[in-house]
């Protein structure tokens, strides 16, 4: 499922520094947010970036290289709650369209949200 947004939206986005460049700001917004940071309070931040570049590089149709937890089992009673859940969301969104990312990729990774929401959220 998370491999239908085709092979060129990695190339479009900018490839791995622009990916990174993208999770590196994302995560510096979520943990700034005190709505947000008391879940990653022991969590391996570093680690959790790596994760997070190597899955959305896959989602994006770059290199097949993400080795981490699936969505479900990595968010499993963390009792992450909708509106939570949109925030993160919407951290993300800002921080590609801020890269300068199109609203093609933008619509995409709206729909991705959309249909992983059930794994993360609860
Ligand atoms: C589409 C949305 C999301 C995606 C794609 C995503 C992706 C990931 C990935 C790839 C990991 C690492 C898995 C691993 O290391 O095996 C992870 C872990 C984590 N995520 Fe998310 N995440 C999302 C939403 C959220 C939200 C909304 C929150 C909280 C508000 C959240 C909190 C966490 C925490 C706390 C961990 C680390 C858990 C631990 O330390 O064991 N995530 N996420």
């Amino acid at each position: 499922m998370l491999y239908l947004l085709g092979v060129d939206l990695y190339t479009r986005i900018g490839e791995g520094p622009a990916v990174t460049a993208a999770v590196d700001a994302l995560y510096r917004v979520i943990l700034g947010d005190s709505r947000l940071s008391g879940y990653f309070a022991a969590t391996d931040v570093p680690r959790l970036k790596e994760h997070m570049v190597a899955l959305l590089s896959q989602v994006l149709g770059g290199p097949q290289d993400y080795s981490g937890r699936d969505l479900r089992g990595a968010h499993l009673g963390l009792g992450i709650t909708p509106a939570d859940y949109d925030l993160v969301g919407a951290y993300l969104l800002g921080v590609l369209a801020g890269l300068g990312v199109d609203d093609e990729v933008l619509t995409a990774v709206r729909g991705v949200l959309s249909s992983v929401a059930d794994d993360v959220v609860g």
